[in-house]
């Protein structure tokens, strides 16, 4: 009996303490698209796609160990496909060693865009530096050529910090002060007072938002003259849970009051034109609800709002696989040609591996998660979306497409003052 079967790794975060444990619904999503794309007779020419993982806990070492056994264990994999930036890093470093691939669904550290740590890396998980063509387009809009930055002293916000750097140098905005915090952002935020900051990009995770979000409103940087970049994927009513467990000496209403007006930039992970029809024959919303019957049936409560980690990310994953599943096929109908399949690779054939990579790197395709294409970093090229708190609501402002340096604007944006804050203080001549 000829084995028809294509093998690969999955290492996905399901059940640790920090980092990121989205593998509890991007795998139930990788399942659904490997389900998809077998029953597909139009690809892989009658090979079936098998996906072999295990659970790295988010963390580098484990995952290292979960790789090192899927590599060391029968069937041989073609490909990984990991989530978590740090062990994507860890993985995408050691995988060129066994001329694999490497797919992450999700991992948004800057530190990934680089090809000569990361030869065979890609992700359709963008980077956290999408956003900062964004910033950068809504401080030219908004005419703010003078802003500050305050951030946690984490390596994906210190990259992300240097990657907004060089944008503001290259648009001729001034930064006023960069101040930067590990747990306690009470001094950092008092300076940003001291150095009169008005216009102020946040990068934190979400627990050191809500601190920082206490401190500005005592220390009253907020409101008509200030204007507060805040990233976009916290859960919607963030600055208001949480207060008494984390010690938040500030009361909800305050969070509220300081909090209001802010706004926010994330990457679409979702495609936006809920009823257009992408590869798969679904349209995002057909995944969602696909998606959402999927973890019903592995225990979690959707219907109570109790959605697992990972199912904003789910998309990513989704698509992961079906891009994975594209490349084989192109790599197999050019095998064919001399007569080898998939079936003929080995770690050790770099030239079937870079096969694998030419048809990974060609990759465009609409998926559930809007056009998948990678960019020659291996990273993924998306959409952002901007959106405002207004009334305790995040209203969405609009979207901009940095490849097309589009900016779709919705003109919703409110001002607590009734007009665009200034990015520094006005001298009004008496007259
Ligand atoms: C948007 C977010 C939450 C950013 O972190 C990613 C995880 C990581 O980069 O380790 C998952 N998606």
């Amino acid at each position: 009996k000829r084995d028809n079967d294509l093998h690969i790794g999955g290492i996905f975060p399901m059940e640790g303490e920090g980092g990121w444990q989205g593998g509890q619904a991007c795998k139930p999503a990788a399942e659904l698209a490997l389900a998809d794309v077998n029953a597909r007779s139009d690809l892989l020419s009658g090979f079936k796609l098998l996906l072999h993982s295990n659970d790295s806990k988010c963390e580098p070492g484990l995952g290292a160990s979960v790789m090192y056994n899927l590599l060391y264990n029968p069937p041989q994999k073609l490909l990984l496909l990991a989530g978590c930036s740090t062990v994507c890093t860890t993985v995408a470093e050691a995988a060129k060693m066994w001329n694999l691939m490497v797919l992450c669904y999700g991992a948004s550290s800057p530190a990934l865009s680089d090809r000569a740590r990361f030869p065979t890396l890609f992700r359709t998980h963008p980077s956290a530096t999408v956003h900062n063509p964004t910033r950068i387009k809504l401080m030219q809009k908004f005419g703010w050529s003078r802003i500050a930055i305050l951030q946690q002293a984490e390596e994906v916000f210190i990259s992300t910090v240097e990657d907004l750097e060089a944008h503001c140098k290259k648009s001729g905005i001034e930064i006023v002060t960069r101040q930067s915090f590990l747990s306690d952002p009470n001094d950092a935020v008092r300076n940003l007072r001291r150095q009169d900051a008005r216009v102020i990009v946040g990068l934190f995770y979400v627990v050191a938002a809500r601190r920082v979000l206490c401190e500005v409103y005592k220390h009253k940087l907020y409101g008509k003259s200030y204007v507060w970049f805040f990233i976009g994927w916290y859960e919607d009513n963030w600055f208001e849970t949480n207060l008494e467990r984390e010690g938040i000496e500030c009361t909800a209403e305050q969070m509220r009051e300081a909090a209001e007006g802010h706004l926010t930039t994330e990457a679409l992970m979702w495609n936006q034109n809920a009823n257009q029809t992408t590869i798969s024959g679904m349209t995002s919303e057909d995944f969602r609800s696909r998606l959402n019957e999927a973890l019903r049936e592995a225990g979690y409560d959707i219907d109570g709002e109790r959605f697992p980690e990972g199912y904003q990310e789910a998309p990513l994953a989704y698509d992961a696989v079906w891009a994975v599943a594209l490349a084989f096929n192109k790599t197999m109908e050019k095998l064919e040609k001399s007569g080898l399949s998939l079936k003929n690779f080995t770690y050790t054939n770099k030239k079937i591996a870079d096969d694998i990579y030419e048809a990974i790197n060609s990759t465009s395709f609409l998926g559930v998660s809007g056009l998948v294409a990678f960019s020659s970093q291996g990273d993924r090229i998306a959409l952002t979306q901007i959106e405002q708190l207004t009334d305790n609501h995040y209203i969405k402002l609009g979207y901009y497409d940095t490849q097309a340096d589009n900016l779709t604007w919705l003109d919703r944006e409110r001002w607590v003052g009734g007009k665009v804050p200034p990015d520094r203080t006005v001298v009004v001549n008496e007259l």
